[in-house]
């Protein structure tokens, strides 16, 4: 591709590439240079140029020698949608959720929906990339512009023509999505997260609404979860862009839940729908997967899906890894759960759904992350003590910070909790202290595979440590 062409000059200069680090500038490349939470990019653009690039995207008043200045206010912006016109094609349809829990989980389930319509079909986001083959992951939840976008082409190039993503709240106010074109997109739910970063609750909201104010389609769909208190904002900003919105929910209009009845491993739903009513066979646990169930439905329905066939094959989706994932028996007989329930709402979220599965106590292991929002601790603490019977208060990824200090701040808000810093301890000590009709909930890890102390990941998987001490 010729420079020219992509910003509308007559320069013959070919683009070899784009690149956001200038460590990774080769000879032809493109540069964004942004200004980040920990450094200005704008301090590399000498560099970058030393290294090869041919163009820089950065603001008006940054300094480009030796290369042409793309300049633009949001050069973050920018830069996606001309990286987007060097990566594409894209898969056909593609789709993004935002939320603060259910991000995953709503867009597996959608890639699975997908999938069983005959779809080949796609998901990107925490688990990495994910398609009918397999799974690969990238490290973050939402990736760098370059990735993602190489990444949604790569996928298109073996054929898969529908992707859903999830797009986070850092990711969203980064512009690490953008680009290509987005047919339709949901939100799940809004609580407490991630306020190290955006500071205050409306900032986090204001960088979740920029998924549907600017970056889903003009012609696009929103699905919103309607049972929560902030959908009828993100409705009502869908709808002043003139976008369809589909409502789903116990108040949704496109497909109601009537009801919700747990069996054994799963769980039963009435859904109507156009005024019919549905039976969801959803072999998957909790009032939590129910909304995502229905949410990844609303989304499969908003890209073309009948409403029929698309609730029917609710009853076929196999479980998101790492989320209400059951992976062992203790020896008592006590059921033992792996979620990643970090925040207070998904604490308790994981808590009501494992609680009609037991006529015993319910067992939590959990603990919060370092050098992440501080201000969730107490609140975890607070919902695990009023949700379970008995907590072990144990470390999730400390990073730089002392976990002690960490786990002293959690006990604030549960007091009764056993404090058992070792995880793979607290995970015994829980396991063994289940009676048969007891219920072991792990919590805060999921699918990871590490467990992230200092700079340095040391292999740590609560599924399989979780089977180590039940065997
Ligand atoms: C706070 C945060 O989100 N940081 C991310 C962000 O950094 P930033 O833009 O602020 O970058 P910066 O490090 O200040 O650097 C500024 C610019 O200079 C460039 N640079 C920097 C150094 C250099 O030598 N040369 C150079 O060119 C950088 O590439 C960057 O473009 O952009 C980087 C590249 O895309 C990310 O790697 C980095 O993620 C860090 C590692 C991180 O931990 N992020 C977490 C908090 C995160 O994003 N989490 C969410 C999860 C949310 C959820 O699931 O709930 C996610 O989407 O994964
Ligand atoms: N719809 C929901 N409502 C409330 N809690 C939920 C919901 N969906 C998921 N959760 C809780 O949040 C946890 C994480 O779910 P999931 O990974 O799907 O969310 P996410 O938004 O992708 O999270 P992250 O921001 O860490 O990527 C689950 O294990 C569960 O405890
Ligand atoms: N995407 C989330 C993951 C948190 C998972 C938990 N295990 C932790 O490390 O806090 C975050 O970065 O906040
Ligand atoms: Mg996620």
């Amino acid at each position: 591709m010729r420079l020219g062409s992509l910003i509308g000059t007559n320069s013959e200069t070919a683009i070899t590439g784009f690149a956001i680090d200038h460590r990774k500038v080769a000879r032809g490349c493109v540069f964004g240079a942004f200004q980040g939470a920990t450094v200005n990019g704008e301090d590399f653009i000498a560099d970058a140029v030393a290294n090869g690039a041919v163009a820089v995207v950065a603001r008006p008043e940054a300094r480009v020698e030796g290369a042409v200045h793309i300049a633009a206010e949001e050069p973050r912006r920018r830069f996606a949608r001309l990286a987007a016109q060097f990566y594409g094609p894209f898969p056909q349809t593609t789709v993004a959720i935002t939320g603060t829990n259910g991000k995953t989980s709503t867009a597996e389930l959608t890639r699975q929906l997908w999938q069983l319509a005959g779809h080949p079909s796609a998901s990107i986001g925490t688990l990495g990339v994910t398609t009918a083959q397999g799974q690969v992951s990238t490290g973050l939840t939402t990736p760098d512009i370059v990735t993602f976008l190489s990444n949604m082409a790569g996928l298109e190039r073996e054929g898969v023509t529908h992707a859903s993503f999830e797009a986070s709240s850092h990711g969203l106010a980064q512009y690490r999505t953008e680009g290509l074109p987005v047919s339709a997109a949901a939100f799940t739910n809004l609580s407490r997260d991630h306020l190290d970063y955006h500071e205050t609750m409306e900032a986090y909201f204001a960088a979740k609404l920029r998924l549907f104010t600017e970056v889903v389609d003009a012609r696009g769909s929103v699905v919103v979860w309607a049972d929560d208190a902030r959908s009828a904002d993100v409705a009502a900003a869908a709808r002043a862009r003139g976008l369809d919105v589909l409502s789903v929910g116990a108040a949704g209009e496109t497909l109601r839940l009537l009801d919700r009845e747990p069996t054994h491993l799963g769980q039963t739903l009435a859904v109507e729908a156009a005024g019919r009513t549905y039976t969801v066979k959803l072999p998957l646990i909790g009032a939590y997967q129910a909304a995502n169930g229905l949410v990844a439905a609303g989304l499969v329905i908003a890209t073309g899906a009948d409403v029929a066939g698309t609730l029917a094959n609710l009853a076929r989706v196999v479980p998101v890894r790492g989320r209400l994932e059951r992976v062992a028996l203790s020896k008592a007989g006590a059921p033992i759960y792996v979620d990643y329930a970090h925040t207070s709402d998904a604490i308790a979220a994981a808590c009501d759904a494992l609680r009609p599965h037991t006529s015993g106590r319910l067992h939590i292991v959990f603990g919060a992350g370092g050098d992440r929002d501080r201000g969730k601790r107490v609140p975890m603490g607070q919902v695990a003590e009023e949700k379970a019977d008995c907590l072990y208060l144990t470390d999730d990824n400390p990073r730089s910070e002392d976990p002690a200090a960490i786990r002293a701040e959690i006990l604030k808000g549960a007091p009764n909790a056993q404090e058992i810093g070792d995880r793979r301890a607290a995970i015994a000590a829980a396991v063994a202290a289940a009676a048969a009709e007891d219920v072991v909930l792990i919590a805060g890890k999921g699918h990871e595979q590490g467990q992230i102390v200092a700079d340095r990941v040391l292999p740590f998987d609560d599924v399989a440590v979780a089977r180590e001490v039940a065997a």
